[in-house]
């Protein structure tokens, strides 16, 4: 970072320094933050894009916490202690080297009947993840349950499969009412329209290799066709409340033979003013202690906690991976912080993408609506989703970015609870969330079902303090400075080439004649001329720099030294107007005082950078 030493301004009679001294430091500490930048990730992450890590390596540092009700007892499933019994046998027969690894969580050794085994295999599921595993038998058996892990550890199908398995072959069945016009034995809320629609194509998906029939009702849409599928009768309905409640309230939804009941991402539920609702439509089962309730999300705030005991039997059983640990948010994913203005957002964001997201899908989240669709016209081939957007758009845009027909997704908090999307490898934050919960779900975007992700937040470093959010998730971020111009277009440089070189030598006699002219005529060498190929090829026409501070395209940080404490930004202003005209001072942008109170850093437009090297000494 280049630095302008005031102390001579301030000590009085002492000389200024050189400088020509300066601009050195200048080069060489460009240089050095140039070397911070995160080029050199991108071919070590699309290495590891495909790695998996186990998640079962981060539940086995979890543990099982007794905050919320009993803990429950985390024993081998019933089907599994039977075939300890067997295996002792087998045991003999068989020596011990030969014998092959028993997979404790495999499918098979739990209750789970054979078109739910067969459904599960098909989507390349064959062993169970840890929170489904200890919480299944206790799901099944009819108990109450509080679940929490960590974001993408499979929550969902922890309650699907033991919820499915309970009333086909478990005790919901004897209560399931059966035929036309049947009402619901199982209801599902949700927060969003988006995460309903999501658990539902799971209960449609496994409930239909059981002969199950789901609905899923929210917002909207047209109460038309959510009504008939509703009056035909259907096993499990999943929705928002505000519908559910609707429907229930049109005579739509009976739930007076009601056997279990799921609240997921109950927290947000109930922080989105959802939770008058929510009593309202468990309110209406007359007798609870017939009713099997379970609450599931990868955060559970302590006022959660306190209203969950409202809605659970007092012998509820809590199986909680996260627990005490301090780490609350994903294990599976990379967090960073990125110094970054808001007016520099949309110039930065299309270089991190680059740097981060290895070719997969990003997801970006703002504050608000506005900044959604704001960024989302201003991002090349993204698209906003916020709840402004018709919910018609709505499920288009998902569906689209889903498939892959765009890449980038800009939206609010809308998209941060509990969306499932396949191959999300980069998530960015445009400023620190205001709640620790925020942040944990939507960094848990990416990084899902054992894969590994990164997640960028971007902060303004004169207005917001992302330390709150580091205290309360137990993250450590990594700090690191805004990826340069220059070093991207070093990267994409070499594909560029590589690409080159793979092109038919079938185009040369096409291009010789007026590559020959082109060499003869432009005043530049072979190797110019085709580094400039390179560089059309790769996307460049010029190449910016990026201030350390704001991120600012054509902006360079400043390091101003005191030699004695700078007092406060206006002091350090007053430094500047000594030496510089009163507009080239009001053009600085992003003040802040350095740590140890002896100087201040701020961006200059990289034009006017030797004026401010040279102002004092004028
Ligand atoms: N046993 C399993 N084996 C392999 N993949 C699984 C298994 N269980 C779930 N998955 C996959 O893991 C991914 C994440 O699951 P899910 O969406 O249920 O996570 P979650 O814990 O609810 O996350 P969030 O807290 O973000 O809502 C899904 O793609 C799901 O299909």
């Amino acid at each position: 970072m280049p630095s302008i030493d005031v102390s001579d301004y301030l000590l009085a009679g002492t000389t200024p320094k050189d400088k020509k001294e300066k601009k050195k430091k200048l080069k060489s500490e460009t240089l050095d933050d140039a070397a911070d930048s995160p080029t050199t990730e991108k071919k070590s992450k699309k290495e590891s894009k495909h790695k998996k890590r186990k998640a079962s390596d981060d539940e086995d540092r979890s543990e099982t916490s007794s905050e919320m009700g009993e803990p429950v007892n985390v024993k081998p499933p019933k089907s599994e202690e039977k075939s300890k019994k067997k295996s002792k046998k087998a045991k003999v027969e068989e020596p011990e080297e030969e014998k092959p690894k028993e997979d404790p969580n495999a499918v098979l050794k739990f209750r789970i009947s054979a078109p739910l085994r067969a459904k599960l295999k098909e989507n390349g599921i064959e062993s169970l993840f840890p929170i489904q595993a200890m919480t299944f038998d206790t799901i099944l058996d009819g108990l109450d349950l509080v679940g929490r892990a960590r974001t993408g550890q499979g929550k969902t199908l922890a309650f699907v499969l033991p919820v499915l398995e309970s009333l086909t072959n478990g005790p919901a069945k004897a209560f399931r009412k059966t035929g036309y016009g049947r009402p619901p034995t199982v209801i599902v809320l949700l927060p969003t329209r988006e995460l309903a629609k999501q658990v539902f194509a799971d209960f449609e998906a496994y409930g239909g290799a059981v002969g199950l029939a789901a609905c899923c009702v929210y917002g909207g849409s047209p109460y038309g066709a959510q009504e008939s599928k509703l009056r035909r009768g259907v096993d499990v309905v999943i929705g928002t409340p505000g519908r559910i409640k609707d429907h229930i309230e049109r005579g739509n939804i009976d739930l007076s033979t009601l056997k279990v009941r799921i609240l997921d991402e109950a927290d947000e539920m109930l922080r989105m003013g959802f939770v008058d609702d929510v009593e309202l439509i468990l309110g209406k089962v007359k007798d609870v202690s017939k009713v099997q309730t379970l609450l599931f999300s990868a955060t559970l705030p302590s006022w959660v906690k306190g209203i969950s005991s409202r809605f659970l039997k007092p012998d509820k059983k809590t199986v909680d991976l996260v627990g005490n640990e301090k780490m609350k948010a994903s294990t599976n994913v990379r967090h960073i912080v990125l110094p970054c203005s808001s007016s520099a957002r949309s110039q930065l964001i299309p270089d991190i993408i680059r740097c981060y997201s290895s070719g997969g899908r990003t997801i970006i989240f703002t504050e608000t609506k506005e900044a959604a669709s704001g960024l989302a016209e201003a991002l090349p081939g993204a698209r906003a989703l916020h709840g402004d957007i018709q919910q018609g758009q709505r499920e288009v845009t998902l569906a689209g970015f889903r498939s892959g027909k765009f890449l980038t997704l800009v939206a609010t908090n809308v998209a941060a609870r509990g969306l499932d999307i396949n191959d999300v490898q980069l998530i960015i934050q445009c400023e620190p969330p205001r709640d620790v919960e925020d942040y944990i779900h939507r960094s848990g975007r990416t990084g899902r079902a054992g894969n590994s992700g990164v997640a960028v937040m971007l902060y303004d470093p004169r207005r917001s303090n992302f330390s709150k959010i580091e205290r309360e998730s137990g993250v450590k971020f990594e700090h690191i400075s805004a990826p340069q111009p220059l070093d991207i277009a070093k990267a994409v440089g070499q594909d560029a080439a590589e690409m080159i070189t793979k092109i038919s030598d079938s185009v040369i006699p096409a291009f010789k004649s007026v590559a020959e002219e082109l060499l003869n005529t432009s005043g530049l060498s072979a190797v110019d001329l085709l580094a400039k190929a390179l560089a059309k090829a790769a996307g460049y026409t010029e190449i910016k720099k990026r201030s350390l501070l704001s991120s600012m395209e054509n902006h360079v940080t400043v390091l101003l030294e005191a030699g004695k404490p700078i007092y406060s930004p206006s002091f350090a202003f007053g430094v500047l107007r000594r030496f510089l005209p009163e507009e080239k001072v009001e053009s600085v942008k992003g003040m802040a005082l350095t740590a140890d109170g002896n100087g201040a850093v701020f961006d200059v437009a990289a034009e006017d950078l030797d004026l401010f090297l040279a102002g004092k000494c004028s």
